[in-house]
C-alpha cells in the first residue's frame, strides 16, 4: 500500500487577494489518528484545512507528501461544515463518488446502502436528499466520504449546525472510521468535542501554529498563555 505520510508542511502560506489567510505553516504530520486544529474565530483553521487538502492555493512554502501529490489527493476526502445535497435520492448521493470513480451503477448503489444502514440513514435510503434534515445531510456527507476508504479524512466543523444526539451519532460514525485506520485531521469551535476526539491538537492563532500537543497535554497543560485562555472561555486575539 502506497504511504502517504508523513506529511510535511514548510513555511506554507495560502493568500487571497494580498491577505494572508494561513501561514507561514511548519508541520509535520504522522499517519495515525485525529489532529483536531483549533484556534479563535478567523485564525485559519479552514484555510489551513483546504491548504492541506489542497482545495486552497499554496503561495509560498511547500506541502510535501510521502507520495506524489496526486496519489495523496485520490485518497482524500473532505467534508464541509454545509454539505451540498445532490437533487437525488440518499443512496445515490452516497453512491456518487463510487460513480465517479467508474464503479457501475448496481455495485455503486449496494455499497451505498450499506453506508447507509451503517451512518443510521436505513430508513431514509429513498428519499430525495434535500429533504433532510441537518443532522441527517452531515450523515450522508460521512457516508459519501467514506464511502471512497479514504486514508485521510479532512472535516471543517462537521457538526457547527447540529443537536447534542446528531453530533454524537457523528461522532460515532468519526471514531469507528479512526478505529478503522482513517487518519483524521478536522476543525471545530468545540473544545468538548476536541477533548473527546482529538489525538493531538493544533492551536492558531494569526494563520500560525501557536501551540501544538498530545491532546491530554493540551488539555491538562498547554504550554501558551494564548492556549490556556482559550482553553478558559476568554476572547484571544
Ligand atoms: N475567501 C476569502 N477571501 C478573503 N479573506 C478570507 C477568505 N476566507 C477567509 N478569509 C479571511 O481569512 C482569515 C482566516 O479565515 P478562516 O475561515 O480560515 O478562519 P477560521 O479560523 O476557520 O474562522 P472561523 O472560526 O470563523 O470559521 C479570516 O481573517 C477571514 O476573514
Amino acid at each position: 500500500m502506497t504511504e502517504l505520510f508523513p506529511l510535511v508542511l514548510e513555511g506554507a502560506c495560502t493568500r487571497r487577494g494580498g491577505k494572508d489567510l494561513a501561514g507561514p505553516v511548519d508541520l509535520r504530520l504522522e499517519g495515525q489518528g485525529a489532529s483536531i486544529i483549533i484556534g479563535p474565530n478567523g485564525s485559519g483553521k479552514t484555510s489551513l484545512l483546504r491548504l492541506i487538502h489542497g482545495a486552497a492555493r499554496l503561495s509560498a512554502g511547500t506541502i510535501t507528501w510521502a507520495c506524489p501529490t496526486d496519489t495523496a489527493r485520490h485518497h482524500q476526502a473532505f467534508v464541509f461544515q454545509r454539505p451540498v445535497m445532490l437533487r437525488r435520492s440518499v443512496a445515490q448521493n452516497i453512491a456518487y463518488p463510487l460513480r465517479l470513480r467508474g464503479v457501475g451503477r448496481r455495485a455503486a448503489l449496494d455499497q451505498a446502502r450499506d453506508w447507509g444502514v451503517r451512518v443510521g440513514l436505513a430508513d431514509c435510503l429513498d428519499l430525495p436528499a434535500p429533504v433532510l434534515s441537518g443532522g441527517e445531510q452531515q450523515k450522508l456527507a460521512l457516508a459519501r466520504a467514506l464511502i471512497t476508504e479514504p486514508r485521510v479524512l479532512f472535516l471543517d466543523e462537521p457538526c457547527a449546525a447540529l443537536d447534542g444526539a446528531a453530533t454524537r451519532d457523528i461522532e460515532t460514525i468519526l471514531a469507528d472510521a479512526k478505529a478503522a485506520g482513517t487518519r483524521i485531521i478536522m476543525t471545530t469551535h468545540d473544545i468538548g468535542q476536541a477533548r473527546r476526539l482529538a489525538d493531538e491538537v493544533i492551536f492558531l492563532l494569526h494563520g500560525r501554529v501557536h501551540d501544538r500537543a498530545r491532546a491530554d497535554i493540551f488539555f491538562d497543560a498547554p504550554a501558551t498563555s494564548e492556549a490556556a485562555a482559550f482553553l478558559r472561555g476568554d476572547i484571544v486575539q
